[in-house]
C-alpha cells in the first residue's frame, strides 16, 4: 500500500486581502470571489499510471509513492509521455521562480531584446533546453520532433558569451535537481555545445510532422519579467491535434481565493508559514491527454521536496455558468496583443457584465479549464498570426475540462500547418468558451458546419439558432461576433436592419410554452462600431442579446 498521502492545505488566517493586483492584471472588483467552482470530488486517484511500461528513465526514488491503480474511463494512451512531460514542466517551474526571483530582486540585467521587441530571458533559453534534453533522454533524440519559440541566433554571437554563459549555468543548476522530480540528471554539467545543442534541436522544421512536441519556454514573458503571470506550455500534437497538454503555472494558485492577494505579499506570507505542498506562494501545473474528458491541477512542490507523481492533483472542471451577467472573460494584458475595445464592446453587447480578467500568456487557459473565467477572447491586430505554442496545450486542458474552444468563426484550431494557426477566421482571434452540452445548445450543429455566429449571418429564413457558440434557449449567444465584423445578423427575410445592424430574430423550437414563437432581439441592443482601433480594421456593427425559448419567450439585452 502507498504511504504516500496528500498534502494538506495551510492557509494562515489572519492575511490581509489586498486586490491591487501589479498592472492590474485581475482588476478590482474582479469577480474571483463570486464565481463559483465546479469541482467534482475526484481525487486523482483513479487515473492509470502503470510503471511498469515505465524505461529506466524515470527514477526509482518514488516508486513508493506511484498509484498502480488503473481506471477504466481514461484512455491508457500517452501515460509515458504525459508523466514525462509533467515532470518536465514542473521542473522548468522551479527554474523560472528561481528566474524570476533573481530577475525582481537584480534589476533588468538578465532582460534581453529579441528582433521583435519582446524580452526573452534566461530562462526562456534554459527551459527550451532542460525541456528538449529531457525528452531526447526518455526517447532518443532521433525519434523526439519538438517545436519551440527559441532559436540559438542570439546566444551564439560572439558578444552573447556571458549570457551563454548564464544559460548554461542555470541549465546545469536545474538539471542537477532532476532526481528530485523522478528524472535522472546528466551526470555531468553539460558544457555549452550541449545545451545550444539542446536548444537548436527544437526546430520549427518539425510543426510539419505528424507527431511532433510543441512548446513555448516562458509564455506570457512580459508578465514573466514583471513579476507576474506567465506559464510554460507543453503539448504533443498528433495527426494534427494536441493530444496531450502541461500548462506550468508558476504564479498560478491551486486556489482561486489566493488570486486575490497580491504576488508579492504571497511570497513574503509562505516565507513566514510552514512550508506544505499547497504554500502560498505555490503555482501550479494543469495537465491533461486526450479523450479522457478529465483535466487536472497539480501544486508545484516546495523547494526542498522531491516530487510525487500523481499525487496532490485534483481534477478541475470548467465553469457551468450559464448567465452572462455572472460571467467572465479573459483577454491579453497588453492592448498591442489584443483589441480591449473591441472585446469592450462585444461584452457589452453579449450582456457580460463583469471586468475583463486581464492576465499574461496562457494562464488564461488554466482560468477558463479551473473555471475561474467563462470565456477567452483574443482580436490580435490584422496580419498577426497566431502561433500554435501559444495555444496547443491551453487548448486541449480546457476541452478535457468541459469546454470548447474555437476560432471566431466556431472553428476548431488547425494545427496541423505548421508554425502558425493556420485559417483562423477572418482576423486572428480565438474563443474559449465554457463548458456546454453541445446537444442542447445547438453548438454540434455549427461546429459540424465548421462556423459559428457569423455562419448565421447568411441564415435567410430567421429560424436557425444564431450565436454559433451558444444557441437559444442557454448559455451565452454571441451574436455580437457576426454583427462586429459587418455582417449583421438573421438573413434577408429573419433580419430586421436598424442603423445598419440587423436584429436576429428566432423561431423557438423547444418544446415548451415557447415553441413556435418569433423572438427578435430588441434594438437598444445593438449600437454601430466604425473601428475598434487603428489597425484592427473590425468594421459594422454589433450586439446582440439573449433569447429565452425555454420558459419567458422573450428576448432580452
Ligand atoms: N502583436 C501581437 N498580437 C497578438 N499576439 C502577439 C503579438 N505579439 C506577440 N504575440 C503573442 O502573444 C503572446 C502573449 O499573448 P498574451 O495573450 O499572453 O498577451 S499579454 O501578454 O497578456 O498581453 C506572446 O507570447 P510570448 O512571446 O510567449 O510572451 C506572443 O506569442
Ligand atoms: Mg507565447
Amino acid at each position: 500500500m502507498s504511504s504516500c498521502t496528500t498534502a494538506t492545505t495551510s492557509f494562515p488566517t489572519k492575511v490581509p486581502h489586498i486586490h491591487s493586483w501589479k498592472n492590474d492584471v485581475f482588476p478590482k472588483n474582479q469577480l474571483l470571489g463570486t464565481l463559483s467552482l465546479s469541482s467534482k470530488k475526484n481525487s486523482h486517484l483513479g487515473f492509470t499510471v502503470k510503471t511498469s511500461s515505465q524505461t529506466n528513465f524515470l527514477s526509482a526514488m518514488d516508486e513508493d509513492c506511484k498509484l498502480e491503480v488503473s481506471s477504466s474511463d481514461i484512455p491508457d494512451g500517452y501515460s509515458k509521455e504525459l508523466e514525462i512531460a509533467v515532470r518536465a514542466v514542473h521542473m522548468a517551474c522551479l527554474l523560472c521562480q528561481r528566474v524570476q526571483d533573481n530577475l525582481l530582486s537584480e534589476s533588468s540585467e538578465h532582460v534581453h531584446s529579441k528582433e521583435d521587441n519582446s524580452p526573452v530571458t534566461i530562462a526562456d533559453w534554459s527551459v527550451q533546453a532542460i525541456v528538449s534534453w529531457v525528452l531526447s533522454e526518455a526517447y532518443g533524440s532521433e525519434n523526439v520532433s519538438i517545436v519551440a519559440e527559441e532559436d540559438v541566433e542570439a546566444l551564439s554571437k560572439a558578444s552573447a558569451v556571458g549570457l551563454l554563459e548564464a544559460v548554461v549555468r542555470t541549465v546545469n543548476e536545474c538539471l542537477a535537481d532532476a532526481p528530485r522530480f523522478g528524472l535522472k540528471g546528466p551526470g555531468t554539467d553539460l558544457d555549452a555545445k550541449a545545451v545550444l545543442e539542446a536548444i537548436s534541436r527544437c526546430s520549427l522544421a518539425g510543426a510539419t510532422g505528424s507527431k511532433f512536441w510543441v512548446l513555448d519556454p516562458v509564455d506570457g514573458t512580459l508578465g514573466f519579467v514583471r513579476g507576474d503571470q506567465y506559464a510554460i506550455a507543453l503539448a504533443l500534437i498528433e495527426d494534427g491535434e494536441p493530444v496531450l497538454g502541461v500548462l506550468g503555472c508558476p504564479n498560478y494558485p491551486m486556489k482561486k481565493e489566493w488570486l486575490s492577494y497580491q504576488n508579492g505579499y504571497r511570497r513574503i506570507l509562505s516565507r513566514l508559514t510552514s512550508h506544505t505542498s499547497e504554500s502560498l506562494d505555490k503555482g501550479s501545473v494543469l495537465y491533461a491527454r486526450k479523450g479522457g474528458g478529465r483535466a487536472w491541477m497539480q501544486p508545484l512542490m516546495c523547494r526542498e521536496n522531491n516530487f510525487v507523481w500523481p499525487n496532490s492533483a485534483r481534477e478541475i472542471r470548467a465553469s457551468s455558468i450559464d448567465n452572462p451577467a455572472l460571467a467572465t472573460f479573459c483577454e491579453p494584458v497588453e492592448k498591442a496583443n489584443s483589441s480591449h475595445s473591441f472585446t469592450a464592446g462585444l461584452a457589452h453587447s453579449v450582456g457580460l457584465r463583469n471586468q475583463p480578467l486581464r492576465v499574461y500568456s496562457m494562464v488564461k487557459y488554466a482560468a477558463i479549464a479551473r473555471g475561474d473565467a467563462e470565456i477567452f477572447m483574443k482580436f490580435a491586430r490584422a496580419g498577426y498570426k497566431e502561433k500554435i505554442w501559444d495555444h496547443a496545450a491551453g487548448v486541449l486542458i480546457i476541452e478535457e475540462a468541459g469546454g470548447v474552444v474555437t476560432d471566431a468563426g466556431g472553428r476548431p484550431l488547425d494545427f496541423s500547418k505548421g508554425e502558425y494557426l493556420e485559417g483562423l477566421d477572418r482576423v486572428t482571434s480565438t474563443f474559449a468558451t465554457r463548458h456546454i452540452n453541445p446537444k442542447n445548445h445547438g453548438v454540434e450543429k455549427t461546429k459540424k458546419e465548421g462556423s459559428g455566429g457569423a455562419r448565421n449571418n447568411g441564415n435567410d429564413n430567421g429560424d436557425e439558432p444564431f450565436g454559433g457558440f451558444f444557441g437559444p434557449g442557454g448559455g451565452f449567444n454571441i451574436p455580437g461576433l457576426g454583427g462586429a465584423y459587418g455582417g449583421g445578423f438573421g438573413g434577408p427575410k429573419g433580419g430586421y436592419a436598424k442603423g445598419g445592424v440587423i436584429r436576429p430574430s428566432v423561431v423557438c423550437k423547444d418544446k415548451g410554452p415557447c415553441l413556435g414563437k418569433k423572438l427578435r432581439c430588441p434594438a437598444k441592443c445593438f449600437k454601430s462600431y466604425s473601428r475598434a482601433g487603428k489597425g484592427y480594421g473590425y468594421g459594422g456593427g454589433s450586439g446582440g442579446c439573449t433569447m429565452d425559448c425555454k420558459k419567458k419567450c422573450v428576448a432580452y439585452c
